[in-house]
């Protein structure tokens, strides 16, 4: 995500000597748990959310409201704004650490971010497992939250740091990957402590998250520091020890000497958050900003949150609204890998193309299939088998349009077109905004269910049209171009060219027009 290279086989046109070591990747593996802490928490709150036992002890009118005869409107029976505030004041309290955490892990290493992460994590679970009231659960989530931010501003930025160059875009999406593995464990969990004898598996649920958590707060002391942070830190000598230990070679002198350029580089950039405004960084800016919003619009996380709750309002059992999370979940999990496999092929803007418009024609056809069914006033009536069947295939095939195009390129993208002078600002755009937009969401998809209906699968179809159409005419392939070439893919954009801009070595500036016209000076 953050900082560094991620287009394997590219680098910045030099070929730095090192291998995919096991050393490398057993530490790339301990890291990525990070990614894994971040998915638990994703799947477990919408199982936990349904599961009666739950619901009776902390949310008693969501769950008379629940019970109540099915002639009430089908789509408002979990509209509660504290049972949302559950769910997304995590998000939050991640965003307010994320912001915290840049600095910890600028100045004081990834690793203690990654341990600040772990611990913060830990206590939260600890807290949710024990909980007896609303409030312990909210501070619980609030901790949880914090850890994660902590999390995932250092883990990306140290896998990135880890990995050799021509394994950096496998490795980015390797995170998303973790992120898509913890989501399909706490599915998995939520579907057999849901069936505990006593209705006390929600503890189990929301205690479990203690275990990810343990593995990445025992694997942050025992990880390596990255060679880059110790440069940044001015500990030479043991950066280089640790750069030839980890690419398993003794030859690292040049990549040695471009870490410390690049690190004495982004030491001389004094306002990097001045520097975003530049108008050559318009394209930049713009990409920091949309590309989060856009891929928290497309609506995945109201499966993703409350998959269970969805289809117990179409009209599953509990079991079978579990287990539908389960399917979603795993779906979730093999797609994202098919772009691992694919990215660096069939390239970015196709899998974006592809993506939404697998997307777009789901979205519609559940739209259309809820509607006949619900209607405006919500009543069902009988939900025969096939029915059921036909909806969860719409969505496992809108998850995986998903998990091969936003999921995974809402981080690459972004992570490959910063320059690295505006890198760590943009990057926290781009972090915030989605937290944001993952909380918005959140919050407001059961009210939205209520208000929006069957709509609410329309309203975000707009979205992903809209997404589709910026991809089409404004994102650039960036598939096989090194970070330090990038400024040719925006110079050759029919509308980003406008903006590009350079600055000579004589220190004035020049405007590049497209089309072979005359430089203009300013
Ligand atoms: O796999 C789905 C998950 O991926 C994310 O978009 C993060 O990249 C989450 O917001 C979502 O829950």
């Amino acid at each position: 995500m953050a900082g560094g290279n991620f287009v394997p086989g590219t680098g910045n046109g030099k070929e730095y000597p090192g291998n995919l070591s096991l050393y490398v990747t057993l530490t790339c593996i301990v890291a990525a748990m990070g990614g894994l802490i971040f998915g638990y928490d994703i799947g477990i709150s919408g199982g936990v959310t349904s599961m009666d036992s739950f619901l009776e002890e902390f949310f008693p009118s969501v769950y008379r409201k629940q019970k109540a005869d099915d002639s009430t409107n089908q789509y408002c029976k979990f509209d509660s704004q504290t049972l949302t505030m559950f769910t997304s004041s995590l998000y939050l309290a991640a965003l307010l650490s994320s912001l915290v955490a840049s600095t910890v892990t600028r100045k004081l290493g990834r690793k203690l971010s990654m341990l600040f992460g772990g611990l913060l994590f830990c206590a939260g679970a600890l807290i949710n497992g024990l909980a007896q009231a609303v409030w312990m659960l909210i501070v619980g989530r609030i901790l949880l939250g914090f850890g994660i931010g902590f999390a995932n501003q250092s883990v990306p930025l140290y896998l990135s740091e880890m990995a050799p160059y021509k394994y950096r875009g496998a490795l980015n999406i390797g995170f998303q990957l973790s992120i898509t593995i913890g989501i399909l464990v706490a599915n998995v969990l939520n579907y057999f402590f849901a069936k505990i004898p006593g209705g006390w598996g929600w503890r189990l649920s929301l205690g479990g998250a203690m275990v990810p958590a343990l593995i990445i707060t025992i694997g942050s002391l025992v990880l390596p520091e990255t060679p880059n942070s110790m440069i940044e830190r001015g500990r030479q000598d043991e950066a280089k020890a640790k750069l030839k230990r980890i690419r398993g070679v003794s030859n690292v002198d040049e990549e040695f000497n471009d870490l410390v350029a690049a690190s004495e580089a982004s030491r001389i950039v004094e306002h990097p958050w001045r520097n975003l405004l530049q108008r050559k960084y318009r394209p930049h800016l713009t990409m920091a900003i949309l590309i989060p919003i856009f891929q928290q619009l497309t609506g995945i996380n109201v499966i993703m949150f409350y998959a269970p709750v969805l289809f117990k309002t179409i009209g599953f059992g509990s079991e079978a609204s579990l287990m539908s999370a389960v399917i979603t979940g795993s779906v979730n999990v093999v797609a994202t890998s098919v772009s691992i496999y694919g990215v660096d092929k069939w390239g970015r803007r196709f899998l974006f193309l592809e993506g939404g418009s697998q997307m777009l024609l789901c979205q519609i056809l559940v739209a259309i299939c809820i509607a006949l069914k619900f209607g405006v006033d919500g009543n069902p009536g009988e939900l025969p088998k096939w029915y059921a069947i036909v909806v969860v295939l719409l969505i496992c095939i809108y998850v995986a349009g998903f998990a091969w195009s936003w999921g995974p390129l809402g981080w690459l993208v972004p992570s490959e077109i910063f320059p690295l002078e505006i890198r760590s600002a943009a990057q926290s755009i781009n972090v915030s905004v989605n937290m944001v937009f993952t909380f918005a969401v959140a919050q407001i998809f059961l009210a939205m269910l209520c208000h929006l209906k069957f709509g609410l699968f329309l309203f975000f179809a707009f979205f992903v049209i809209i997404m589709t159409i910026f991809i089409f005419f404004f994102l650039p392939e960036t598939k096989n171009i090194p970070i330090e070439e990038m400024v040719i893919v925006w110079k050759d954009h029919w509308f980003w060219s406008r903006f590009m801009t350079e600055v000579n070595f004589n220190g004035s500036i020049e405007i590049e027009k497209k089309g072979g016209d005359a430089y203009k000076k300013v």
